[in-house]
């Protein structure tokens, strides 16, 4: 028996320091380091999920945030399924920053139609007592720049974390033009009984 699994590519962008690296690590091996690296280029992992019966292989794409790593993140926008906006409640300029990463990412990903591509806004470091940007002030800005999901994030503490890449996976799994997204992989269930007389196929 083999169950069809859908590999969807997503993509973290934001500012330098948002914590997009701390959010894939929280949501992939459930760790946090309070003294990561600033991320040079890109890194991907995958992460298998079930949203609503649909079972997914998530490539989660973390990105260098920091300005003079453009050339390095960019090539690998193209293809992505979903794009995660990222700031930090604490930075306000990283919040300013969303519509610029909103239009690298439409241009060098070559997004068709930019109004209807998934985004998915994430503002992160809930944790922190001082924060700089109010959640009505990042709701008011989803819902002018396109009605866009967003989740109030803590990499340090898991708040949110899961819920805002699944909700990523359902925001392409429900696009009109799915079909084109999702690469089915057949993949071999390796727990089932072998036939009882013994043929292989
Ligand atoms: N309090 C708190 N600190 C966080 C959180 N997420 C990340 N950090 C810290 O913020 C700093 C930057 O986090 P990173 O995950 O490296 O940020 P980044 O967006 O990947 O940065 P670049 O790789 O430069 O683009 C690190 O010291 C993290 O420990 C969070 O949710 N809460
Ligand atoms: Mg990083």
């Amino acid at each position: 028996m083999t169950t069809k699994s859908s590999l969807l590519k997503v993509i973290l962008l934001g500012d330098g320091g948002v914590g997009k690296s701390s959010l894939m690590n929280r949501y992939v091996s459930n760790k946090f380091d309070s003294h990561l690296f600033h991320t040079i280029g890109v890194e991907f992992l995958n992460k298998e999920l079930e949203v609503d019966g649909h079972t997914v292989t998530l490539q989660i794409w973390d990105t260098a945030g920091q300005e003079r790593f453009r050339s390095l993140r960019t090539p690998f926008y193209r293809g992505s399924d979903c794009c995660l906006l990222t700031f930090s409640v604490e930075d306000n300029q990283s919040f300013l920053n969303l519509n610029n990463w909103k239009k690298e990412f439409a241009y060098y990903a070559d997004v068709r139609d930019p109004e209807k591509f998934s985004f998915v806004v994430l503002g992160n470091k809930v944790d922190v007592a001082e924060r700089q940007v109010s959640m009505e002030e990042a709701q008011r800005w989803c819902q002018e720049n396109g009605g866009y999901p967003y989740f109030e994030t803590s990499a340090k503490d898991a708040t949110n974390v899961s819920a805002a890449f699944e909700e990523a996976v359902r925001c392409v799994l429900s696009s009109e033009d799915r079909a084109e997204h999702l690469l089915p992989t057949d993949t071999v269930d390796l727990r089932r009984k072998p036939r009882a007389n013994g043929s292989c196929c």
